[in-house]
């Protein structure tokens, strides 16, 4: 599985961030502003913790139908939320979706807010998300998920860092600017949705709806909903991969059946399921459906290079993942297989029986969940179409008199950025001051398919701005955001806001300069 002889690309990417950090020089030396800033977060630490345990107390899981009414009291809890910081809060309904049982499901409103609208001012729209994936105590936790429960300075539970602590981070750090009466450095604009961990259903018609109007007179866009790559060190990231998220159904017939009556008569779903499941990929990690890799872009020499260059403790990185090994032996081949190959991985199969002790059935009807990691330049129809013709071809060579159903019920696009602008500049002075050293410059494995909407459907610069630690665990079991990384990750925020508005600022007085000239 040669992933790097494939059509050449790069063209696409403009951006150095080697050449970027030689040229940025910034000063970790805080002003008095920002001392007056920080001093105010760090005495209000505990009304900050106050507030993201009531958050996290909402099990606003939007994967799981019969929780959506939480989804739902969660965005009336984070409407008022921003309506108390002063901001216009409209909750744009979505309407409703379809279940692919057939049940129909009203989606979360989307959190559209605005607050200052100064003309000197640049506008920056932050996005974020305040549904949750699935937690159960008895999946592993230690603590509740939905109690958040601090230990050794760490703040567990659902949520916390995906994505309910840095959304909080955010509203703490403009609230920050109020309480101290500081004229607003920005204006700030919010999208906060609720199905994020489901698709952002219903997102992309509204950004297309409101690109005329609510995005007209936004500059950048931040998103806070990933991590570092390290455990200590901060980063930037300017690209993440989509995703393409597969069913695949096997049925026998309308009921579930007792293995000793009919076992060993019949095609079993669950076994033509797995040679299904089983045909995806080999021991080595490559994917095997045919054409898969096609439309990877080849690697080319100047990135392996920047790959090379990146810091990347491989030990503390398997350490997080608490597995004894990785498919891959060198820092380079684990950031190129995270960042920029397509990765399959399979997630469960509806109908087999998995609860403890012993149940001798033949289920009826199986259904296998995988996703496909997508990166550029994949093409999402042209992907879903190969995975069909390749789950039909292995099952017809079974033999097999059961129905097969093949569906691609979510699909997002990969996103990747230019990091040559103010906003990566204002990020990267900011996380100077905070933390006193240079961020990473990352990109991601994981999926927020908002980013490459907000790039396509509005233009505008967009920049991922994480403050979670690489440990924090999402969607995992004990998830959590450290104290520091909360408290830290505000003033990341609050400092942003202040560089963002001297570059914006100067960059239009220089243009307005040469303008007169
Ligand atoms: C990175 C973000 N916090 C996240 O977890 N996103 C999800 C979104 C998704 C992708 N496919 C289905 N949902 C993820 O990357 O899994
Ligand atoms: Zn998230
Ligand atoms: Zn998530």
């Amino acid at each position: 599985c040669n992933v790097e002889f494939y059509p050449s690309f790069l063209d696409s990417i403009h951006f150095s961030p080697v050449l970027l950090s030689k040229a940025v020089m910034s000063s970790s030396s805080s002003s008095a502003l920002e001392m007056e800033i920080f001093q105010y977060i760090d005495d209000h630490q505990s009304d900050f913790i106050k507030d993201l345990k009531e958050w996290v107390a909402v099990e606003s899981d939007s994967v799981q139908p019969h929780l959506r009414k939480e989804v739902m009291r969660m965005m009336v809890l984070a409407a008022d939320r921003l309506a108390a910081l002063g901001a216009t809060v409209n909750s744009v309904n979505l309407g409703s979706h379809q279940l692919p049982d057939g049940r129909v499901l009203p989606l979360p409103s989307v959190i559209l807010g605005e607050l200052g609208k100064d003309p000197q001012n640049p506008t920056v729209c932050f996005y974020g998300h305040v549904d949750v994936q699935p937690a159960k105590k008895e999946d592993g936790w230690n603590t509740d998920p939905y109690t958040l429960t601090e230990i050794d300075g760490n703040l567990y539970g659902r949520g916390a860092t995906d994505n309910k602590g840095p959304v909080l981070a955010w509203i703490n750090a403009v609230e920050t600017f109020r309480a101290l009466k500081l004229a607003m450095p920005v204006n700030f604009k919010f999208v906060i949705e609720g199905m994020e961990e489901a698709g952002s259903l219903g997102l992309e018609k509204l950004l297309e709806e409101e690109n005329q109007s609510f995005f007209s007179d936004v500059d950048y866009i931040v998103i806070s909903d990933n991590l570092w790559l390290s455990n200590k060190k901060p980063a930037l990231t300017y690209g993440s991969r989509g995703n393409a998220c597969f069913f695949v159904e096997v049925e026998c017939g309308s009921k579930d059946l007792h293995s000793g009556t009919f076992g060993g008569i019949i095609h079993e779903p669950l076994l033509d399921l797995i040679a299904l499941l089983d045909s995806l990929v080999d021991s080595t990690g490559c994917i095997q459906i045919p054409g898969i890799y096609d439309g990877v872009a080849a690697l080319t020499e100047e990135e392996r290079k920047l790959y090379g260059s990146i810091e990347f403790d491989l030990e503390e990185h398997r350490n997080n993942c608490g597995v004894k090994k990785f498919l891959y032996g060198t820092k380079e081949e684990i950031l190129l297989h995270l960042w920029r190959y397509p990765s399959l991985s399979i997630h469960g199969i509806e109908g087999a029986f998995h609860e403890p002790g012993i149940k001798t059935v033949i289920p009826a009807k199986v259904i296998g969940k995988f996703s496909i990691r997508q990166v550029p330049h994949m093409d999402l129809s042209v992907v879903k179409q190969q995975v069909a013709e390749h789950l039909e071809g292995v099952f017809s060579k079974r033999k097999s008199p059961n129905t097969l159903k093949v569906s691609m019920p979510l699909g997002a696009k990969p996103w990747l950025a230019g990091v040559n602008d103010l906003l990566y500049k204002a990020a990267r002075r900011a996380i100077k001051t905070v933390f006193g050293e240079d961020p990473d410059f990352i990109r991601d494995g994981s999926t927020i398919p908002v980013a490459r909407m907000f790039q396509t459907i509005t233009q505008k610069s967009v920049m991922m701005l994480p403050i979670g630690a690489a440990d924090d665990g999402e969607h995992s079991q004990n998830e959590k955001i450290s104290r520091y990384n909360y408290i830290e990750g505000t003033k990341l925020f609050a400092a942003f806001f202040l560089e963002i508005s001297k570059l914006h600022r100067n960059s239009h007085e220089t243009s307005h300069t040469e303008t007169i000239n």
